[in-house]
């Protein structure tokens, strides 16, 4: 059990991570969504003890990781796969990091085969591609035979039959009772792989749920409804409480929410109009990620409407932030090797953080 309660952490003077409180349960997949610069990461590095809270706490089983004896066999992190070094080979690579966490050496040549790298054991990371180095990264993360995994965007760079792995490893690590946590920008992907949900922006908690329940309390559904007699249909559904909007699609077709398709059915034939579509819409993860954090999006193009000014200081604060991630990753390679080893149920809606 990851418990994480009121955590902060204060860059200069901005708020990276704003007072986080939720626990991660074990035998589930949870996945950490947000835009660009909403926190994940921050969050994550604070969990494992790789930066230090500027107030709250993260413990993992009860304890700050930074005080556990052998961080390795507890938690497996994988924070920045291209972190590894290149002029070692994978398996060098892994005995070392094997070595340094108290790991039993013959551990090194399980986590190839499990990632699909044991014939690649001999080779130098350095010429590894991006989808190879992650599978090296987790490989990293499952050498103490953690219980639990802390994995950030493990499938960036991966083919679709990696991204596929990556899934199905994390849901039987689940399945194994494992904690195990995951971070994504991509939307799709958490759909998929996560079964409980946080979305970060802007370091805030806007909500935390499993992937249902934070659509059904987020965009929710609609109907759409289509009928030659639209006008009469509105009012009449209107009159009956519910709220219509026209489909910005098509002209003639209404979206109704606060009614049930049936009700809206039965309400028509009462009234003799003839409907020529009804159907339900279910938002998606995406609709309610769109709508929890529209206005929380750290980076956005030009042509979203910033003007000229703001998008330059975007990039530049673009910039300053991928110097302090380069700034971050040596130093986690100072303190820890390349991949330190170290290894509920709420809706929480925008403003709604303790
Ligand atoms: N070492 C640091 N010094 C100063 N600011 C930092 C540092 N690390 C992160 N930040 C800032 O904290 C905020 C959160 O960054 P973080 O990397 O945690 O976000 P993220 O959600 O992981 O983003 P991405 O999806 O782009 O990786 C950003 O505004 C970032 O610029």
């Amino acid at each position: 059990m990851i418990q994480v309660r009121e955590l902060t952490k204060v860059y200069g003077g901005s708020v990276a991570v704003d007072r986080l409180t939720f626990d991660v349960t074990p035998g589930v997949v949870t996945g950490f969504l947000g835009p660009n610069g909403s926190g994940k990461s921050t969050t994550l590095r604070l969990m494992v003890g790789l930066d230090r809270p500027s107030s709250g706490r993260a413990t993992i089983g009860g304890r700050v990781l930074r005080d556990v004896d052998a961080p390795m066999r507890e938690v497996g992190v994988l924070l920045d796969a291209r972190a590894a070094p290149g002029g070692l080979r994978a398996r060098q690579h892994l005995a070392w990091l094997a070595r340094a966490g108290g790991v039993p050496a013959r551990r090194v040549d399980e986590v190839l085969a499990e990632v699909g790298l044991a014939d690649l054991a001999g080779r130098r990371v350095g010429g590894f591609s991006l989808g190879m180095l992650q599978r090296l990264g987790i490989a990293a993360a499952l050498l103490g035979d953690p219980a639990v995994l802390i994995l950030d965007e493990p499938v960036n760079g991966l083919d679709l039959d990696g991204v596929r792995w990556v899934r199905g490893l994390l849901r039987r690590c689940a399945a194994e009772g494992r904690t195990v946590v995951v971070s994504s920008h991509l939307l799709s992907e958490m759909d998929q792989t996560a079964d409980e949900v946080l979305v970060l922006g802007r370091g805030r908690l806007l909500a935390h749920g499993s992937v249902t329940e934070i659509t059904r309390a987020g965009a929710g559904t609609h109907i759409r409804v289509a009928s030659p007699r639209a006008c009469e249909l509105a009012a009449a559904l209107r009159a009956a409480g519910a709220s219509v909007t026209q489909a910005p699609d098509a002209g003639g077709t209404l979206l109704v929410t606060g009614m049930t398709a049936p009700a809206i059915g039965d309400l028509a034939a009462g009234r003799g109009l003839a409907l020529h579509e009804l159907t339900e819409r279910r938002a998606t993860l995406e609709d309610t990620f769109i709508e929890l954090t529209g206005d929380t999006v750290e980076y956005r193009a030009d042509n979203h409407g910033a003007d000229n000014h703001g998008a330059d200081n975007r990039r530049a604060d673009n910039r300053r932030a991928d110097n302090r991630r380069a700034d971050n990753r040596r130093a986690d390679n100072h303190r820890a090797g390349s991949h330190r080893g170290t290894g509920h149920r709420e809706v929480g809606r925008p403003g709604e953080q303790p």
